[in-house]
This record gives C-alpha cells, sequence and structure tokens, in this order.
C-alpha cells in the first residue's frame, strides 16, 4: 500500500516564540522542519511527502528546504491543527493507502518508531505512538493541589499517528468541533487505535528550553563511531626472545626492526591512526629519523591514543590477530591484553589478543617473520 507521510507545519508557535515560527528555526544547524521531512524522505516504505504550511511561509519552507532535493506536495494551512490536517488529507493522492499524520515540530522522530506504526496498520485501521504515564497526577487549582489523579491507563500521544487513508479521510469529514489530534478524530469515527510504543527522544518543540533538550539528543545521536585496521610484519632475525604487546617473549630469534620490531603493537597503532584517517606510524615516527632506532614500540602506541583523546575519541576496543608458528601466544595473551590495556588506559575485557598458525604456508608458516593484524573502534560520545 502507498504510505503518505502528512507533515503539518502550518502552525505559528507562539510559545515557543523567537523571530520566525519554531518549525523554520535552526536545530543544531538545521531547520526543525527539514529535519522532520528528511527522516520521512528517508524511510523506505514512505512513498510521498505533503506538507502543509502557513500562507506566510512559503520563503521560511524554500530557505528550509534548499538543497535537500526533496520532493514534496504542499497545501495551505488552516487555522487550527485539525483544519491543517483536513487540508493535508484532501492534497494525498489515492484512495487506499496508509498516511503518517506528524507534527513537523517533532525533528527527532525515528525511523523505527515509523517502522513500528505502519506494523501496527497491519492489523488494525489506526495506531499511535504514545508513552505512559509515569509520575504521579494531581488536579490542582490557584497554586494548591486539589487531590490525586489516578494515573493508570493514561498516556501521553505522540504522531507520527498513521491510518488507512479512506478511514481517516472519512473521519474527519463527518468530525464537528476541534481536536488534539487525530486519534481524537478517530475515536470519534469508531475506529480501532493500537497504542505503539512512543520514544521519549520524539519531543515536540513547544517552548524554547525544547530546543536545548532537542539538540542534546541530537547530540547523542550523532555519536561518531570509528573503526580501523592494521597491518604490519617483521623478519626473524638471531636473537633470543622477541617483545610482542610490550611483552618479551622468549625465542630462538628475534624480530628485526628499526624500533624494537613489536609487529602486534604496530598493528594496534596504526588501526587508532587509520580510525582518525590520521596515515601511520612511518608517518608520525619516520624510520629515517635516528632518533627512533630502537625505540621502545610504546612511545608510538602512546602517540596514537594521545592523538584520538585530542581529537575528542576514546578507545571502544582492540582486537589484535597475530600470525607465526612460533612462538605459542597463548600462555603470554593475558600479560600482552593487561599491557595493552595499561598502555591505552581502558580495561583489559576491550583488548582482545589471539593468534593464528598460516598452516606452514607462505612466509609465516615458513618462520621467516611474524605479521599482525589489528582493528581498533573509537568513539567520540
Ligand atoms: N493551525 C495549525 C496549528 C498547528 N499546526 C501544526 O501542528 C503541529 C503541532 O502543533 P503545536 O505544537 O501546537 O504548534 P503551534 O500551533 O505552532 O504552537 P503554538 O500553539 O505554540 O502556537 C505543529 O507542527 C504545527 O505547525 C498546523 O499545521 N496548523
Ligand atoms: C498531536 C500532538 O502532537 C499529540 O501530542 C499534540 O496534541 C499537538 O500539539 P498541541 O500542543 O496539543 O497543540
Amino acid at each position: 500500500m502507498t504510505v503518505t507521510a502528512l507533515i503539518v507545519a502550518a502552525g505559528r508557535g507562539t510559545r515557543a516564540g523567537g523571530s520566525r515560527p519554531k518549525q523554520y528555526q535552526p536545530l543544531m544547524g538545521r531547520a526543525v522542519l527539514a529535519r522532520t521531512l528528511a527522516t520521512f524522505a528517508a524511510h523506505p516504505r514512505v512513498d510521498a511527502l505533503v506538507a502543509v504550511l502557513h500562507p506566510e511561509d512559503d520563503d521560511l519552507f524554500a530557505e528550509a528546504i534548499a538543497g535537500l532535493g526533496l520532493n514534496i506536495a504542499t497545501v495551505r494551512g488552516g487555522a487550527t491543527r485539525d483544519a491543517s490536517v483536513q487540508a493535508g488529507l484532501a492534497a494525498v493522492r489515492g484512495e487506499d493507502g496508509l498516511v503518517l499524520i506528524h507534527d513537523g515540530a517533532r525533528p527527532l522522530v525515528s525511523p523505527q518508531l515509523i517502522d513500528r506504526i505502519l506494523e501496527a496498520l497491519e492489523t488494525h485501521p489506526g495506531a499511535a505512538p504514545a508513552l505512559p504515564v509515569t509520575d504521579a497526577l494531581w488536579r490542582g487549582a490557584e497554586g494548591l493541589v486539589v487531590a490525586p489523579h489516578p494515573r493508570e491507563g493514561l498516556f501521553r500521544a505522540q504522531t507520527p499517528q498513521g491510518f488507512h487513508l479512506r478511514a481517516i479521510r472519512a473521519a474527519h469529514a463527518a468530525h464537528t468541533g476541534g481536536a488534539a489530534d487525530d486519534v481524537e478524530v478517530a475515536l470519534g469515527a469508531h475506529l480501532d487505535v493500537a497504542i505503539v510504543r512512543g520514544d521519549e527522544d520524539n519531543l515536540k518543540i513547544t517552548h524554547p528550553e525544547d530546543f536545548t533538550r532537542a539538540a542534546r539528543v541530537l547530540r547523542e545521536r550523532d555519536m561518531d563511531i570509528r573503526t580501523g585496521n592494521g597491518f604490519d610484519v617483521h623478519a626473524f632475525c638471531e636473537g633470543d626472545g622477541v617483545i610482542l604487546c610490550g611483552i618479551k617473549v622468549p625465542h630462538d630469534k628475534a624480530l628485526k626492526g628499526h624500533s624494537d620490531a613489536d609487529v602486534g603493537m604496530h598493528a594496534v597503532t596504526d588501526a587508532i591512526y587509520g580510525a582518525l584517517a590520521d596515515g601511520d606510524i612511518g608517518q608520525h615516527f619516520p624510520p629515517s629519523d635516528p632518533q627512533w632506532k630502537g625505540a621502545p614500540s610504546d612511545i608510538f602506541l602512546k602517540h596514537a591514543v594521545a592523538l584520538a583523546g585530542e581529537r575528542g575519541y576514546r578507545i571502544s576496543n582492540a582486537d589484535l590477530t597475530l600470525i607465526c608458528e612460533q612462538p605459542k601466544i597463548g600462555p603470554v595473551a593475558g600479560a600482552m591484553r593487561a599491557e595493552m590495556a595499561r598502555l591505552m588506559g581502558i580495561d583489559i575485557d576491550r583488548i582482545s589478543v589471539k593468534a593464528t598458525t598460516s598452516e606452514r604456508l607462505g612466509f609465516t608458516g615458513r618462520q621467516e617473520g611474524i605479521a599482525a593484524l589489528a582493528t581498533v573502534t573509537l568513539i567520540k560520545p
């Protein structure tokens, strides 16, 4: 069935104040209404968009959606929300589809909430998101509590409120008097409306402080998560042990390198640089520079970790695989994890060190050297 998102945005936003109606005010750099429309436009089940606008807002609307490349039908709204919805319903194409009626002033609607409404519409003529009232309720007057009010069975209503198009059109046509929302109209026509789990973040911008709340939600939502990988190889040379992840492991060979040749630590370090899109160890510590000759590799790792911190990232986890026939890594993996966790300033359960052989194939199979492969995830909260 065709799904149309009907976005009502013809209000004046008097409670929110500001020099323009709230739906055209910026929220983290983008107009509130542009955020709302973009979410519906990007939803794979939404086929068409209708925006209901105030007659004086054409320029503001054009400014808000400039450059978004959205295909939106627009229609003039009325003096009340329900009049605006009726105008929008008249502009929806077709007879038998589904319509999602949503406040333009709820810019944080999530695709998952839209999914839940559409799912409920498979079995009901109407479906709307709501959250149960969890605080105690009172009735009050003149600044005094008059009496407690039972909260059982009470819900806070949200949008999008979804309906079978034909049913809600008929309900609105028959409705007289105002309505807080379209569920009220639907109930007037005896339509069953399923209560769908709402979303605390799906707040309506109503008062000035709601912009601050919405920005807080967006900052959390826009968390930056990055993944990087690192790969390194060092050849064996004569010696009596190798340094892996900062631990000296007894062996009948050593690893050759400009620094201490800690192949595991190098791979993790490069994975951090990779996640930051900032080169690799060789770029930050050129092998041509004699000061890094024989240097302990924790210098490199600490530099990469500090760089991530300076840019606001914390390390979520690191996963390292060492590829070699010998030495055996299992007995020392715990010590390696502990040392890497200490150097990176994170819990040991966020560091994995494991090993594999290459089934005697290739240079690692011939025991000519050790290879290491690492993945690191960084999070900017
Ligand atoms: N005549 C109206 C009134 C409201 N709305 C829309 O309905 C949604 C919810 O309404 P509300 O938050 O009450 O918005 P306003 O009416 O703009 O706010 P206020 O009452 O503070 O002026 C908003 O997206 C608003 O633009 C509408 O399309 N037409
Ligand atoms: C439709 C609505 O968003 C449901 O919560 C709300 O009723 C509309 O806003 P208003 O502040 O009640 O006008």
